[in-house]
């Protein structure tokens, strides 16, 4: 399974998980997740991404009111790229928002009622973590997006098992949250991701 992790600069997505497997009601799910790079990416890069995954994490700061309100912005470009890729798609693909940071509680801009209102408008399952604190939390989200998906019918797990690595992931190290820092104190992600994009 596909997920797109989307978001505003310095939210913490670097922070998530690249690769993450886990055992799902007797299935094991291999989950590839694709950070993207908030501001500096242009909006084909963008695109390409979002055309590649099958659900979407969109991550906001709660200590950044900014990056919240760049979340309504980000799931009607997800909702636009997937309507008109995948024609006759009858709902919109499974989309997780994310408020990062709660730890940092005294730090708070956007309060847990402006996130869930936010969910509730935009009908997609919400969630506040720490990718700092808690790797279960992060890993929630992944695990919702996979339910959602199995709600919708887009793919039964014989169709996970079938389905290869794809190029682009196989080029990228396992990591774990809060692991495999680069000497900047920042975890490893990868940069041309044109040059690895599946057909
Ligand atoms: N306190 C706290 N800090 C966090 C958390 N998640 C990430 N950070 C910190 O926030 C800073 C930015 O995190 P990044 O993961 O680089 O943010 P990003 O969204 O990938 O940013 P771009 O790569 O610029 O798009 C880093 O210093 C992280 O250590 C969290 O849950 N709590």
């Amino acid at each position: 399974m596909r997920i797109v992790v989307l978001g505003q600069s310095a939210v913490g997505k670097t922070e998530m998980i690249y690769r993450h497997t886990a055992a799902i009601e007797g299935e094991f799910i291999h989950f590839e997740i694709l950070d993207t790079a908030g501001q500096e990416e242009d909006s084909l890069q963008i695109e390409e991404k979002i055309k590649w995954g099958d659900s979407f994490a969109v991550v906001y700061s709660v200590t950044d009111r900014c990056s919240f309100d760049e979340v309504m912005r980000l799931c009607f470009l997800i909702n636009h790229i997937h309507s008109a890729s995948k024609k006759g798609a009858a709902e919109q693909p499974p989309i997780v928002i994310v408020g990062n940071k709660k730890d940092l509680q005294y730090d708070r801009m956007v309060s847990t009622d402006d996130g869930e209102n936010l969910s509730k408008a935009l009908k997609c399952p919400f969630y506040e973590i720490s990718t700092r604190d808690s790797y279960e939390e992060t890993a929630m989200v992944f695990n919702t997006l996979y339910y959602e998906l199995m709600r919708q019918g887009s793919l039964s797990p014989g169709t996970f098992k079938k389905r290869n690595v794809s190029k682009l992931m196989e080029k990228i190290p396992k990591i774990y949250a809060n692991s495999a820092l680069n000497a900047n104190g920042r975890s490893l992600s990868f940069n041309s991701f044109r040059d690895y994009i599946p057909e």
